[in-house]
């Protein structure tokens, strides 16, 4: 027995304007990504310093929660899929969600303002449990406002393409993720203002209305398969097709062809994640690898979460040519580069990008002094007599420490220095650049020197200095400066973009080519979990795993993807592609519907006691 769906909705495809065969409409939505993406990224770049350097997180936690933030960020897409398609529509939830984004940048710059309780006025914030509150607070806001609309973005735009635009909504996809890395490599905080170009397209755009709660519909259908296929495992019952086919007796044929179409993508989606874990480390594991480099371009100081808009910046130049030169010149070699194939390679490039990370961190290992571990103290000695001296450590000797020096008492001497170093000055950077001034009354002299990026001095300075003007101040090198250069990271920037190129642009037209008509947000949301579940796996394996060295897990996540990338293409080989509509066109007619008044179909089923339901299926089965 089969319910007839409840709610019929003819739908009328609104005319739009076109220039140059582009729905005009599709304008306002990729301005409308540049500024939401403008803000994320912004935001997103300098995220894991802040946690650094402004709460004064360790590197793995600050690593670990910024991962937390962007796996939520990937999660929300399901949230946001579900009130456009059961509730509001695309684009009001697009509306709707924008302003909560808003509302969570603004908490989040509040958060970053130290005054706020910085009583004492000595530029650290004195009550860092408040600032940690409100940030995570606007965290939170963000992650629902940007996860919220971005399955929706994705789909509306491509709802605005009409049958005979095929050939343009394809291109639409190269152009959308054009326009997300240009507002990437923009970023600044303007855009919730100029987020209004987004409303100011309501009247061109082709808004379906929301088609029931089609991800509870699934749902239930899914859970009514699994639960009848088990009523019925005895083998005296006939084998069906597909597991699906056993909510045949409650639901209507073509939802189940729908979902049979969803889970066969979302299936192939399963090792996905893999690459997003790599991915997202640019942010995380990579600017912290920047922090111990030089960014002295000579004509520029590059920081190190700047080395980032290197991504953007290859985006914007490979795109084109990915589109227009390397994949038309495959096609004319008659190789058939098919979109699950490109992702493949994608994940290729991207564990070879770890490869290159990995060398890079070889060489800056090479450079670092030996950091005292949390059980160990490190003890500097500075020697200001011009001759040399023994010190002697006997091991009942009482060691004092004071907060900013260090005072040595052996049986011999006493000796004391001012200098205690235990990790690479922030940021990679020198408090003191060049020239320092040193100031007494009156008197005064400038100590004039270019100091390297990264490192640290001690300088002693006699009581003699106002005399000599600052010749007699002796400086000792504590660390080198950071020598390997960040220009070193451009290779692996460019292997991970080339790999984000043909995988996460592939993977965005893709999801919308296999989706059917009334699931395209659900099957975005799908792709954007995988980016969600990429980062809950870095901080598994950063948490769990801890390995000693940083080029050793650089390594451990290329292995890891490769392994990943050889299962993806064995699932790849089995898939058919499939045309939704034509599918969906077929069950219809085998329905006796006519295609056009079918347009457009809720799956919304009558409320009935689940229980008597299934009873009927089990007879009707048995009959
Ligand atoms: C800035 C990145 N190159 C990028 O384009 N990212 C995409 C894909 C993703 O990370 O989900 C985006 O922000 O949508």
């Amino acid at each position: 027995m089969r319910y007839p769906p409840t709610l019929l909705i003819i739908a009328t495809k609104k005319l739009t304007a076109e220039c140059c065969g582009y729905p005009i409409s599709i304008f306002f939505i990729v301005v409308n990504e540049f500024c939401e993406r403008f803000s994320y990224y912004g935001m997103r770049a300098v995220l894991v310093l802040y946690f650094r350097y402004f709460l004064l997180w360790d590197d793995d936690l600050a690593t670990s929660i910024y991962h937390a933030f962007v796996a939520l960020c990937y999660l929300t897409p399901i949230l946001g899929a579900i009130i456009a398609d059961s509730w509001l529509g695309k684009f009001k939830t697009i509306i709707y969600l924008s302003i909560v984004y808003a509302i969570g940048q603004v908490t989040m710059a509040i958060s970053t303002i130290h005054d706020i309780t910085d009583a004492n006025r000595d530029g650290t914030p004195d009550n860092f449990t408040f600032h940690i509150a409100l940030s995570m607070l606007g965290l939170i806001l963000i992650a629902l406002g940007t996860g919220g609309i971005k399955p929706c973005v994705a789909a509306f735009g491509g709802d605005q393409f009409q049958e005979h635009q095929s050939r343009q909504l394809n291109t639409f996809f190269s152009v959308f993720y054009l326009c997300i890395n240009a507002g990437s490599l923009l970023s600044t905080l303007i855009t919730p203002v100029l987020r209004v170009v987004f409303i100011a397209g309501s009247g061109m755009y082709v808004k379906t209305d929301p088609e029931g709660n089609i991800m509870w519909s699934v749902c239930k259908c899914i859970g009514f398969a699994i639960k009848n296929r088990f009523r019925h495992r005895s083998s005296s019952y006939p084998k069906r097709e597909h597991w699906m086919d056993w909510a045949n007796e409650k639901y209507d044929k073509l939802l189940i062809a729908q979902i049979k179409m969803v889970l066969k993508v979302l299936f192939l989606y399963i090792p996905l994640p893999m690459f997003w874990t790599l991915f997202d480390q640019k942010g995380s594991r990579w600017t912290l690898q920047a922090t111990t480099m030089s960014g002295d371009f000579g004509a520029f100081i590059l920081q190190p979460d700047q080395m980032q808009t290197v991504n953007p910046i290859l985006i914007l130049t490979l795109v084109p040519i990915m589109d227009r030169l390397i994949f038309p010149l495959i096609q004319k070699c008659g190789l058939n580069f098919s979109p699950l194939k490109r992702m493949t390679v994608g994940m290729l490039f991207a564990a070879m990008a770890f490869v290159s990370a990995a060398l890079v961190q070889i060489e800056i290992d090479k450079t670092l002094p030996n950091f005292p571990s949390s059980s160990e103290s490190q003890l500097k000695v500075v020697n200001t007599y011009s001759t040399t001296l023994n010190v002697t450590i006997s091991p009942n000797e009482h060691l004092l420490i004071e907060s900013f020096g260090v005072q040595l008492h052996t049986s011999k001497h006493t000796y004391s220095t001012i200098s205690y170093v235990k990790s690479k000055p922030r940021e990679g950077k020198n408090a003191i650049r060049r020239d320092f001034v040193l100031r007494h009354g009156e008197q005064w002299c400038e100590f004039s020197r270019k100091f390297g990026f990264g490192a640290s001095y001690t300088f002693l300075i006699p009581s003699t200095v106002f005399s000599d003007d600052c010749e007699s101040i002796t400086e000792v090198e504590d660390m080198k400066p950071n020598s390997v250069h960040m220009a070193l990271q451009i290779p692996q920037y460019f292997l991970i973009t080339t790999g984000e190129v043909m995988f996460s642009v592939t993977g965005l037209q893709f999801s919308y080519s296999q989706a059917p008509k009334n699931m395209k947000s659900v099957l975005q949301a799908g792709w954007l979990c995988t980016n969600a579940v990429g980062n809950i796996i870095v901080l598994i394996v950063a948490e769990l795993g801890k390995l000693p060295k940083q080029w050793a897990e650089y390594l451990l996540f290329a292995s890891l993807l490769v392994a990943v990338s050889i299962i993806f293409s064995i699932m790849a080989y089995f898939y058919t592609y499939i045309d939704p509509a034509e599918i969906e066109a077929q069950v219809r007619k085998e329905q006796g519907l006519e295609p056009e008044e079918m347009e457009k179909e809720t799956l919304e089923m009558e409320e009935k006691d689940e229980d008597q339901k299934n009873e009927q299926g089990v007879k009707q089965t048995k009959i």
